[in-house]
Formats: structure tokens, sequence, C-alpha cells
């Protein structure tokens, strides 16, 4: 073996693998000699092997390089774990591309204009505080300077790099790297970096390693946002980790990732975070439901007779959708008026205050953000959502107030608010008023002085979300109208309602019979059945059409068979359904009478069972569960709207204990009989007559002595009602 270090032709000769041709006439033409762990200190004799083309002599004692000067074909150099000071202390070899220095004491570059050919070079593990002298290294595509003293990237400039590394350095910001177009792995871990700023135009990055530096934002992402084919981050050991949610967010913010700190993105994260972050409409209106129903079990529970649905025959409302300011309101406010015996007018709640010549209690409710609050917590709303800072919620009583008068309820609202209210257990008519002239809506937007420019342009942007809701959903509006000029839309609107109300055929009727029409013999609609024996006064306020080709019945079987329903929503369907039909054949006590069992007992398996839409899990193992594993009660109903406390459910125990106290200690008289009596009933929660509110005066004896609410003609309950309210009132 070599004496003291030093290298000898022997040792050569036993270690040279690779053997090339020997070339005429000279005796060391080989081409890749490989000598690590020799301890070598001197290697002056491959001053001879002129033909070498590889070259590794890692891990020796060698401080002196310049034998490579004698190798003009060398293409690859390993000198890595060495003692070399003298960085490129030979003679460019023409053909360079690899050279490994590593681990060796080198302390300053410079300049490698004569190394052109360089590809690979890697220097990690040396002294250096500084890059420069590569500029002309036009073939550079991996550079590695780890561990070196590095303060600032400098002297890449246009350099083709590929792979860059340099972890380890003292680097505090990210610069001079905006020009390295082909970039697409770089490792800046383990430096001092707090922004990620400096990446934003390195579009062909596909991995970034940045462990261990000092980055506290999650809104630091955003300068990576743009980078399509970033797949790999690493940003484990920096203090933004500790935000809440990190994760979710930065998956969200960067959806095109792979792994994230080492860690595989998984496709529940990727939705996770869209339905946390940007919610698609389907899923704000479940939670924005599933917030109102969870709220309203935890209230002592009322509920309405007047519009309580049934199996066959929802309470009648009529909603008018569209983007704001389309007139929609004041649509809904003449029709009212047009048809006062029909509809009135169900007036909502807002944050926002009163324009002028709006009243309080007719336009809105006018109510402070805390008040809102307070309802939500109180369970009053069907529905709520924000538009333009501001909140807006339909409550019960005003549709209550509505139906209390045996009238069909009209609102208006966003299309947020009708993707909500598809949820819940009403089923209006929904009618969407769509400007079709943009010019022309955004100068009424404009001349009404009352939005700022931001405004307008959100609502006009949002003319198209409609008319893609309409597009993508068959069915999901009953009606579209044009609302470009508001007396044709009057005139549109009017016909629609008396479709719906079988007007023509009354008046066609009216003009070929005597005048004396009987009421009775108009056809059965929703409302000329009496659900407890209360709304038998106008048959007809029909919203339902004549045969069973109706519009409804098309809707609800076209939305069925739409196949963008999610498995969620199919399951959720499968289950009201289910439900109703065991009510109806007296199996089970329906899903309404089961909010009266005893509340600790029943409110899990109320949770669990309630009507749809909410969304809640049933079995962690099904599909619906998992297609709905981000909207577990706490994380939704904290999400809602951005706005909505955090629901702690454990409140939910406690305030159903409260309303234990006020339902089961104290069994209203006869209870348990009514319970017998009604168990066959019809509509699903009529066993719980027992908590009902008082019917509304004037509603209770329908065929008898109140007067009635409206001049309409009130046609006597069929026998089967009439059984069903004598029982009521028995
Ligand atoms: N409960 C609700 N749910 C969802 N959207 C609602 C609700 N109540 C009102 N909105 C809608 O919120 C939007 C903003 O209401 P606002 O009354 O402030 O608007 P506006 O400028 O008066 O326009 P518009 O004439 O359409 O009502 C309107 O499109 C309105 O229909």
């Amino acid at each position: 073996m070599e004496k003291e270090g030093v290298l000898t032709a022997e040792v050569v000769s036993s270690c040279i693998s690779n053997p090339g041709h020997i070339s005429t006439g000279l005796q060391h033409s080989y081409h890749h000699l490989s000598l690590p762990n020799h301890n070598l200190r001197d290697v002056s004799v491959l001053c001879n092997y002129v033909y070498l083309q590889k070259l590794e002599l890692p891990h020796n004692k060698i401080k002196d390089l310049s034998c490579v000067s004698h190798m003009p074909y060398l293409v690859v150099l390993d000198a890595s774990n060495n003692e070399i000071s003298d960085f490129f202390g030979f003679q460019p070899p023409k053909n360079l591309k690899e050279v490994n220095f590593s681990h060796n004491r080198m302390t300053k570059m410079k300049d490698l204009s004569a190394y052109s050919s360089l590809s690979k070079l890697n220097l990690d593990y040396n002294r250096f505080s500084e890059i420069i002298g590569l500029e002309q290294c036009r073939k550079l595509t991996h550079l590695s300077l780890a561990h070196n003293k590095i303060l600032k990237i400098s002297g890449l400039a246009s350099l083709p790099l590929t792979h860059l590394y340099l972890r380890g350095n003292q680097l505090e910001t990210i610069e001079g790297l905006e020009s390295l177009k082909n970039l697409q792995v770089l490792d800046l871990s383990v430096n001092r970096i707090t922004s990620l700023s400096g990446l934003q135009n390195l579009h062909l990055l596909g991995s970034i390693n940045l462990e261990k530096n000092l980055i506290s934002q999650i809104q630091e992402c955003k300068h990576i946002h743009d980078l399509f084919l970033l797949r790999e981050l690493n940003l484990l050991g920096n203090p933004v980790l500790e935000q809440q949610d990190y994760r979710l967010a930065v998956v969200f913010l960067l959806q095109h990732l792979t792994l994230l700190d080492q860690e595989k993105v998984t496709v529940e994260e990727k939705v996770s975070s869209v339905n946390k972050y940007d919610p698609p409409l389907d899923v704000v209106a479940a939670r924005d439901h599933m917030t109102h129903l969870v709220y309203q079990l935890m209230q002592p529970q009322v509920l309405f007779d007047s519009t309580l649905p049934s199996a066959d025959s929802p309470y009648p409302m009529l909603v008018l959708t569209g983007p704001q300011g389309c007139g929609k309101r004041e649509l809904a406010h003449r029709l009212c008026q047009e048809f006062s015996e029909y509809f009135a007018y169900g007036t909502c709640h807002t944050t926002r205050g009163p324009y002028f010549g709006e009243e309080n209690g007719i336009d809105y409710h006018f109510v402070s953000e805390e008040e809102f609050q307070n309802m939500i917590h109180m369970g009053k709303f069907i529905q709520t959502m924000q538009y333009g800072g501001h909140r807006y919620g339909l409550t019960r009583d005003a549709i209550e107030d509505v139906a209390s008068e045996g009238l069909a309820c009209c609102v208006h609202m966003e299309l947020e608010g009708v993707f909500s209210l598809k949820n819940s257990c009403f089923e209006p008519r929904y009618i969407l008023l769509i400007p079709t002239k943009v010019e022309k809506y955004t100068n009424q937007l404009k001349s009404r002085d009352l939005y700022t420019q931001a405004q307008i342009d959100t609502a006009v942007s949002r003319i198209e979300l409609y008319a893609n809701t309409n597009r993508q959903r068959p069915g999901f509006f009953d009606n579209v109208i044009p609302s470009d000029d508001c007396e044709e839309a009057f005139q549109s609107l009017k016909r629609v309602m008396k479709e719906y109300l079988l007007q023509d055929e009354q008046e066609e009727g009216e003009n070929n019979n005597s005048v004396g029409h009987e009421p009775e013999e108009k056809p059965s609609s929703p409302l000329s059945r009496s659900r407890s024996g209360t709304l038998t006064s106008h048959s007809a306020t029909a919203l339902e059409p004549l045969n069973s080709s109706n519009r409804n019945y098309f809707t609800k079987i076209h939305a069925e068979l739409s196949p963008q329903k999610s498995p969620a929503e199919l399951a959720s369907i499968r289950r009201r359904e289910q439900l109703i039909r065991e009510a109806i054949v007296g199996k089970s006590p329906g899903v309404y009478s089961q909010l009266f069992k005893s509340p600790v007992q029943t409110a899990p398996s109320s949770l669990q069972n309630q009507d749809s839409g909410t969304h809640l899990c049933e079995d962690s193992s099904s599909d619906e569960s998992r297609a709905s594993s981000g909207l577990s009660v706490s994380s939704s109903a904290g999400a809602l709207s951005g706005l909505v406390e955090p629901l702690d459910i454990s409140v939910l125990d406690q305030t159903l204990e409260t309303s234990k106290g006020q339902t089961s200690e104290s069994p209203p008289p006869g209870a348990d009989q009514q319970t017998s009596v009604l168990s066959s009933d019809r509509r699903p929660g009529s066993n719980v007559k027992a908590v009902l509110p008082p019917i509304p005066k004037g509603r209770k004896t329908p065929a008898a002595s109140s007067p009635a609410p409206s001049p309409r003609p009130s046609p006597k309950p069929a026998a089967g009602e009439r059984e069903e309210v004598e029982d009521r009132e028995g």
C-alpha cells in the first residue's frame, strides 16, 4: 500500500477499474480511477494518467490536486472529504462536467470562466461566504453550497440551474433567484429566512425545502401560490407550524401540493381545506342549515302547526331570487299586493341600516349584529347569509306570521339563501329573476345611488353564478324570468302565479259557469287539505299545478335524478323518504316527534337522524359520513360565513336538560293517551300534540265559529281531516 499517504503506481494499477483501450504506445490510458479512504496525502503520481476520465479520491487527506492539470480528458472529479483549500487549483480539463469538493477547507470562490463545461458542482461543507465566479458556467444545472457561510444569494443570475442547494447557510432573505427560470428543486433549509418573497416567478419549481427557517405567517405562501408545478414543500421547524389550522390553510393555498412537511397531502385534506376556506354553495348551505337546526334543537321545542311540513304537502312558500338590485324586492311587494289573498311578504332580518324610505318591519327587521347573533343562538333562523358585510336571515317567525294568516309566504333572497332553504323542510317555489342586459342592470344599480363601484361589480359578477346554477342544475329554479324591465317581469310573474294558483282555469270556469261557483269544486291543493283543520279557509291558495305532471313533481324528480347530487344528499333524501314512509304507516313516531322524547337520550340520536341536509354523520364508515366529514358540528358551525361562533356541543346537553325540565318533567295532561290516539296519524310528529303551541285564533275551528282571516272562500275540511281537528282539540 502507499507509504505515508503517497500514492504509488502499483496502487493505482490495483485500484483502476473500468480499463479502457490502451491507446497506441501509451501505457497509462485508463478511464476510471477510484481510491476512496486510502489516507492519501500525495497523489502527484496521477500526473502520468493523462487519459483518466473519472477520478474519485474521497475521504483522503489530499491538499494538492494540481495533478489534475495533466488530465485533459477528465469529466468527473470527486475530491470530497479531503483537506483542499485551493479552489480549483489546477488547469481546466476541457470537458470537466462534475466536480465534488464537498467537505474541504475552501474559503473563497474564484472565476470559473475556464470551466465552462461544468454542469454539477458540489461545494457543501466548506467555508465560502460569497458566491462568485460562476457567471460563465453556462451549463451549470446543479449547484450545491450547503453548510457554508453564505449571507446572501448572488452571482447566479441567468445560470441554467435546475437544482440549487443552500441548506445550512446564513441567508435571511430569498433574493437573487429571480432570473433562475429553470429552477426545479430549491433547498434553503436551515437558514434565517422569514419570507417567501422572491420565489414568485420561478414557475418550474416543483420542490422547495424551507425546513428550519423563521417563517411565521401562513400568508407567506401567497408568494408561491402561482407556482403550478410545486408539489413538495417543507416548512417543518418554522414558527408558522404553530398557527391554527396551518396545514389545512397551506393545503388550501397551494392546491397542487402532494407532499407537505414530508407527509403526503391526502384527498380528504384537500376537500376539507376547500370546504373550510372556499366552500361551495352547497357546503355553505349545509352548514348554515345545520347550524340553525342544531340551535333550534337546543331550544325548548316549539313546533308550529301552521308551517309544519307533512309527507304530502309542505307549507307553500314563494322565493324570488336573483342578484342584488335586480328588482326582486319590489316585485315581491307588488306580488303580495296583487295577490293579497294568497301571499304576504315574509320580512327578513338584517344587520344593515335602513336605506332612505325603508321601514322597519316592512322591508326588513333592522337589528344590530348582537341581536342577530342572539337570534341565531336562540334558534330563530331557518337560514342566514352574509352579503356585502351585512347579515340577512329568514326567521321561522316571519314565515309563521304569514302562515297564521292563512297565507303563503313570499320572500326574496340571494342564491346562498336558496341553497340553504333547499336543505330545510320547506319546499318553496323558486323563481329566478335574472338581468340579461348587463349594461342596463349596471345603470339601474348606479341610478340607485346606494352602491359603490365594487358593490356594483360584485352584483354584476353574480349574474354568472345564477346563470351557471340554472344551467348546471336543471329544475333548481321553478321559473326563470328576465328582470331587465320591471313591468314586463311583473307581468311574467303574474302569469306564473296565475298558473300556480290555477286562476286561469278558475277564470275560464267563471266565464263558462254561473257566478256562484263553489270553491269546494276547485281542484284539490296542498292547502285545501287541512293539516290541523286550520288552513281550509284558503283552498284556492294552491301552489301546485293540476296534475301529476306538475312542475313541482317534475322538479323533484329531475333534481333527484340530477347527477350532481352528492352521496350525502342522496342518502339524506333516502333517509327523509324513509322517515316519511314510516311515519305514514305509523311504524315509527317520525322525525319530528323524536324531538320530544327524553331530551338527553334523544339529543344525539335526533342529531343523527335529523332531517337531511344537516349532513351530520351517521356512520363513520358510510359514504355519506365520509362525504360530509368536513361538516362536523363544531367545525362547520364555527365556519358558517366566518361569523357564527363555533358551536360548543357540550352546551347541547345542558340546554336540552333545561328543555327536559320544561317538557318531560311536567308532561301535558293526557299526553300518553294522546300519543296512542294519534300514533297512526299520517303526519310525522303528530303524536307530539301535547307540546304544540296554541293554534292561532281564527284557525282553531275552521268550519265553525271563528271568522275567516281573509275573505277567501273556505271549503270544509275532508272527513278524515275533521276527525284530526277534533282529535286535536278534543
Ligand atoms: N334572508 C336572506 N337570505 C339571503 N339573501 C337575502 C336575505 N334577505 C335578503 N337577501 C338578499 O340580500 C341582498 C342584499 O339585500 P339588500 O336589501 O341590502 O339589497 P338591496 O340593495 O336593497 O337590493 P334588493 O333590491 O335586491 O333587495 C339582496 O339580494 C336580498 O335579496
